[in-house]
């Protein structure tokens, strides 16, 4: 092969499409914007195609090769000949509009940019496909060598990376021989692997931009750190996160908690973003360093010139000690806040109904009588005072349903999502008996929450005027402002003026009695039975309301060592959002209070554990496909929630998911979640003679209403995806999900148009566009929606590789695949295949929010409405919770666990 100019910049020549000429195969040179030299390749027209392209890379190569091109506005290919698909592959972006690239290219793209005959071209893939060593392998080098760029010593607050080790002082992610960090790197490398990825991956995005300005407007940040911690007590193994903001895109969002958390299965870590700015260069490259004090990670609000990393294990003692028998605090802020708010809150009435039990002793009946007796003095007990004359039975156990349209008008949410609203309604008044004034167990077995079906469903009477009322009724006010919590929601204490949907719950009245009998509610009011778990920010007990028999699991976090570690921020967003929450598949928040220098969360226990331990116990550690579409179908609606609520969730995994009594599902842990501004817009459909609206599946008309009815007298299981005629089925996936759009307007009340540029969430289950740092919204919760289902049904997740740097990468580059084992539904894989598109703006769910995936085929026949009274897959046994009372000993002085309090950290960074 004749030698060529070694100036080949495929960047070049793709801003050149359409004037590049050949003659007789020899391109006409053009001067270059930059004055560079101008890219020049022959092509011979009389080789053969491989020559061709052999000559090709060996220009490739010779560019490569030559040193002192710009990386930002230069191609870059790493490898020449057979081996260029070896290495990593990297096109630079150009920053300056007109230079370079405005977008990156891959490989293939460029070959056309040469205008290469497609022929030549597809020779050229089928050549490249059949390079010697897996490309993967260089892939996950560079990846590692980013990593090591900056490593991470656990140690009593210490942090060392990278050359910094020995010091233990700074961490530069700053490369050494290049004006480009870290963040640019990855960037770069992934842009690289992704020439390949165009080759490998249908679902590959075809842009490799990398966001180097503020694009965002009304972006507010004030919550920017970099944090890292290592969990211990997941099965998973400790992994790494990563993460390097750039840009925010968003409009009109504001992000609150812009946290680069890689919060992969151990490791989580949070960078900020306005000392990216600051550190900004000229260029467009950013230079972050880490610092090894974790004091001086980011406060809200502060603007600090680097991003430092929080060494989260490590504390000074592993296990910390705090008392949890403590005493009220009136001097700090929080208490003193607290009680000049605990004032605004308007005495309420409460109606002396009871509901679930829950995790309530049986001889708390006689203690609830006397709590609710003396109840309706309390200021923090809701007001009920408008009893509902409509009436509902549940056919299962024959309590009566009452005031579902008094509890539901109360939902804002009705205003937003109609099935969520009457799914809601029902769902809150269930189990409950009105209409007496003192409170009563319904003899059947609401306390065993066994699945109803209830006949509200038959009377589109009551549905309707439900709804309607809950429309006229809603107070939008007190929940859709995301970003500015009313301070007076929860800041006394606890109160159920903002979840009407668990004021009727039998720990409500409980909590209310003892703060009213005690003046207040602190940790001396509860046994601590068990401890739960730990995690990064605080370990979680199983207590007793001492007295009630009311269980609660109780989030317990030492303020001193959350300040220390500059980890407040996170549980204030937890703290706020558990606090915005009423939804039967999401936490309750009954109480929060400080206790000496504690700060504690009294919340829902869920006594079946998460769904990772429940799949590991499933045959084959993988869940049947009913099951999972039950699991899947409840937090989805919970997802919707959040949306709807301004949080983007952003750390869905099966650990995440709890199992309540009832077999239902709670969506926990918040800390990493992203809040902002949602506004809900109306979406005229423009499709025409589309499906009407289609409530249930083929059990509708039969007398059957359960949507996971399983009898054997229900011939088709309403739950299960309808059997479809070919030609059916064909029309209905030709159309896709927007073919199931109804012709009215569909209102879109989730954040799609959010964006935040932290690192959050779990490597397996990391979207694509966290990874390469393209700023992300609420389309990643449809992404990890998709593994997360892909886990349950195939006992794995699909992107996993053997390190994490490769599961990375593969979750960029590779395509998805489906194993042939177990045999799952084509509708599953269709969904899965929607909603693990890597392009979050062509991903399922991006434009119409939960909506969108609820109409998926593989949905048919599920009642939304009613799935809180769907039977569970799986319900827990009560031994299950395996309570034992904590040694006497131990219950003045309790020890609190943090994660990763296991050794040293292994922080692994890009
Ligand atoms: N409401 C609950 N009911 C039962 N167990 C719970 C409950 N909340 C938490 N747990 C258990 O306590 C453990 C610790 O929970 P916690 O929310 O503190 O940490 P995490 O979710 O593991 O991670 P992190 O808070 O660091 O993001 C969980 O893994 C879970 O097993």
């Amino acid at each position: 092969m004749g030698p060529f100019p070694g100036s080949c910049e495929i960047v070049e020549l793709k801003e050149e499409l359409s004037s590049v000429q050949y003659s007789k195969g020899i391109r006409q040179p053009r001067a270059h914007d930059k004055g560079q030299k101008p890219p020049l390749l022959k092509l011979g027209s009389d080789n053969s195609l491989e020559d061709e392209i052999n000559k090709l890379f060996e220009t490739i190569s010779l560019k490569n090769s030559s040193k002192g091109l710009g990386l930002s506005d230069q191609a870059e290919i790493g490898s020449s000949g057979k081996n260029a698909m070896k290495k990593p592959i990297r096109v630079g972006v150009s920053h300056s509009p007109g230079i370079g690239f405005s977008e990156p290219v891959s490989l293939k793209q460029a070959l056309r940019g040469l205008c290469i005959s497609q022929a030549s071209e597809m020779a050229a893939t089928k050549w490249l496909s059949k390079a010697a060593g897996s490309p993967r392998v260089s892939e996950a080098g560079k990846i590692t060598s980013l990593y090591r760029s900056v490593v991470v010593e656990g140690g009593e607050s210490s942090v060392s990376l990278g050359e910094d080790k020995g010091r233990g002082v700074e961490i530069s992610l700053i490369p050494e021989e290049s004006v480009s960090n870290s963040s640019e790197k990855m960037s770069q490398y992934l842009q690289t692997v992704k020439m390949k990825s165009s080759n490998l991956s249908a679902h590959s995005s075809p842009r490799f931009a990398i966001p180097t300005t503020e694009k965002g407007t009304g972006s507010t940040l004030t919550n920017n750190e970099i944090t890292l911690k290592v969990k211990s007590s997941n099965q998973r193994a400790h992994s790494s996160r990563f993460a390097i903001p750039k840009t925010e895109k968003g409009t009109g969002s504001t992000l609150t908690n812009n946290e680069i958390v890689p919060a992969s299965r151990g490791v989580r870590g949070q960078i900020s973003k306005p000392e990216l700015a600051q550190e900004e260069k000229p260029n467009g490259v950013l230079a972050l360093s880490y610092h090894r004090t974790v004091d001086n990670i980011l406060e809200p609000g502060k603007n600090p010139t680097s991003i430092r990393l929080e060494n989260k294990v490590p504390a000074p003692k592993l296990r910390r000690k705090g008392r949890l028998q403590t005493v009220p605090s009136s001097s700090s802020a929080i208490n003193s806040t607290r009680a000049s708010k605990s004032t605004r809150n308007a005495p309420h009435l409460v109606k002396p109904v009871l509901k679930n039990k829950a995790i309530v002793k049986k001889n708390f009946k006689h203690d609830s009588t006397s709590v609710t007796s003396t109840s309706n003095t309390n200021n923090e007990i809701c007001t009920d005072l408008s009893p509902s004359s409509s009436q509902l039975v549940c056919q299962r156990c024959r309590c009566t349903l009452t005031n579902a349209r008094k509890e539901s008008s109360r939902d804002y949410v009705a205003n937003l999502a109609p099935n969520f609203a009457s799914l809601s309604a029902e769902v809150s008044s269930c189990n409950v008996t009105s209409g007496s004034s003192k409170p009563v167990f319904t003899s059947n077995s609401c306390n065993k929450n066994r699945a109803v079906a209830v006949k509200a469903n038959n009377n589109p009477k009551i549905r309707e005027k439900g709804e309607l009322s809950q429309s006229s009724k809603s107070s939008p006010g007190e929940y859709c402002s995301s970003t500015t919590i009313s301070e007076e929601s929860n800041l006394s204490g606890s109160s159920c003026s903002n979840k009407p949907h668990k004021s009727k719950d039998l720990r409500w009245e409980a909590i209310c009695h003892v703060r009213k009998q005690h003046g207040s509610l602190d940790l001396r009011h509860f046994n601590l039975l068990k401890k739960l778990g730990f995690g990064d920010i605080g370990t979680v007990y199983l207590a007793e309301l001492i007295g009630t028999n009311c269980l609660f699991a109780i989030k317990v976090m030492d303020n001193e060592y959350l300040a220390r570690r500059k980890k407040m921020p996170r549980a204030q967003t937890e703290r706020e959002i558990l606090r915005m929450l009423d939804h039967p598949f999401l936490p309750t928040l009954y109480a929060q209070f400080m206790s000496d220098d504690l700060s504690c969360l009294v919340m829902e226990f869920c006594p079946g554990g998460d769904l990772h331990v429940l799949r590991q116990k499933q045959p084959g550690r993988y869940f049947p496909e009913q099951a999972a579409r039950f699991y899947v179908a409840e937090v989805l609606l919970a997802l919707e929630y959040l949306h709807m609520l301004g949080v983007v969730y952003r750390d869905l995994k099966p650990e995440n998911i709890l199992v309540r009594e009832d077999g239902h599902i709670m969506v926990t842990d918040f800390d990493l979640s992203l809040r902002c501004t949602v506004s809900p817009t109306l979406l005229k459909s423009s499709s025409v003679g589309m499906e009407p609206p289609k409530i249930s599946g083929p059990c509708t008309g039969s007398s059957c209403i359960d949507p996971f009815c399983i009898e054997p007298s229900c011939q088709v299981p309403c739950f299960s995806p309808r059997l479809l005629s070919t030609a059916a089925k064909t029309r209905k996936l030709k159309a896709g999900v927007g073919g199931h759009v109804r012709s009215l307007p569909q209102l879109v009340a989730e954040p799609t148009d959010a964006r935040s540029n932290s690192f959050v969430g779990t490597h397996e289950y990391l979207a694509p566009e966290i990874i390469k740092g393209e700023g992300h919204g609420s389309a990643v919760d449809w992404w990890t929606f998709g593994i997360f289902l892909y886990e349950l049904l195939y006992g794995k997740t699909p992107f996993k590789g053997s390190g994490n740097e490769e599961t990375l990468a593969n979750v960029v580059l590779e395509s998805l695949e489906f194993p042939d084992s177990p045999i799952v539904s084509f509708q599953a894989r269709d969904l899965i295949r929607g909603l693990l598109i890597k392009e979050p703006e062509n991903r399922l769910g991006s434009e119409k929010g939960a909506a969108e995936i609820k109409q998926h085929p593989f949905f048919d026949g599920l009642n939304w409405a009613l799935i809180r009274c769907a039977v569970p897959p799986q319900v827990p046994e009560v031994c299950d919770i395996g309570v034992l009372n904590m040694p006497t000993q131990e219950k003045g002085i309790k020890y609190l666990e943090y994660g990763g309090s296991g050794g040293n950290l292994e922080f692994e960074l890009f």
